[in-house]
């Protein structure tokens, strides 16, 4: 029993003196990710899958060679890794920045969902469950994403944010330009919507969108990123659309 003690504190002693040795690498490991987080601009960038299969490849290989078994080897990485990830992304900042990124088909659901928990605050201030926007069908709107330029601003795994476009003859129509409630008044529908005219093609001489009357935080939006009223049409008796437009640089 004596024995057996004093060699499980021999081990013990062996094992904290590598442990010393791993945590002072892990210091300098640490110092290197967060160079390296200060060169990327966004969470997509920090989290860098492709660059997590090559280490992971690659220390799978050395396990080999040194003796190690590969697949508890990979499992520490991992868990190593993911405790970096976090480090960066608190360190840059960019944990809750969103990511903008073109819509794909099998956003629709999901978008049908921010849409709807966006358009409520635009259904009560018109008293009109009904609007457009609220009563669009999963069918309708992944029709609507086939037809031009859509953008999405993600958080972690979350849409917080939508914009699509469509391209008529030189002008570029902005449509469902939606933001999380919990995520409005950030900057994010600003930033789609630059995205969107950006990705229009050259030869798009200007944008269109409209919005309800009632719809300050949208018109003051809208108006803040170049677009004037171009006229306005009533929608119901409670609801009139206005029309802004805004001259996109030729390119
Ligand atoms: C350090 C980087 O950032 C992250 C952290 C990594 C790591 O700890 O090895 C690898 C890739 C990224 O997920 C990098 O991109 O190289």
């Amino acid at each position: 029993m004596t024995d057996q003690q004093d060699s499980l504190t021999d081990l013990r002693r062996a094992i904290d003196g590598i442990d010393d040795e791993i945590v002072a690498r892990l210091a300098v490991r640490q110092g290197l990710v967060e160079r390296a987080g200060r060169l990327k601009r966004d969470a997509t960038a920090v989290r860098a899958p492709d660059r997590v299969a090559a280490v992971i490849r690659r220390v799978r290989a050395t396990a080999e060679r040194a003796g190690a078994d590969p697949a508890l080897v990979e499992r520490v990485y991992r868990t190593m890794i993911t405790a970096f990830i976090g480090l960066e992304l608190t360190a840059t900042g960019l944990r809750d920045r969103p990511v903008l990124a073109p819509a794909r088909p099998e956003n629709a659901g999901e978008l049908l969902t921010l849409q709807r928990a966006a358009y409520a605050t635009e259904a009560r201030i018109y008293g009109d469950p009904g609007l457009p926007a609220m009563v669009q069908t999963l069918d309708q709107l992944a029709a609507e994403l086939a037809t031009g330029p859509g953008f999405t601003a993600t958080v972690g795994t979350r849409i917080v944010g939508a914009v699509r476009g469509r391209i008529e003859g030189d002008v570029l129509h902005v449509g469902r330009l939606t933001v999380a409630p919990d995520r409005q008044g950030q900057g994010i529908g600003t930033a789609l919507l630059a995205e969107v005219e950006a990705a229009a093609p050259p030869g798009t001489t200007k944008a269109t969108l409209f919005t309800g009357h009632l719809s300050v935080a949208n018109l003051r939006l809208y108006e803040r990123q170049g677009y004037r009223e171009e006229r306005r049409a009533r929608l119901t008796p409670q609801v009139e659309l206005v029309h802004l437009t805004k001259s996109l640089p030729p390119g």
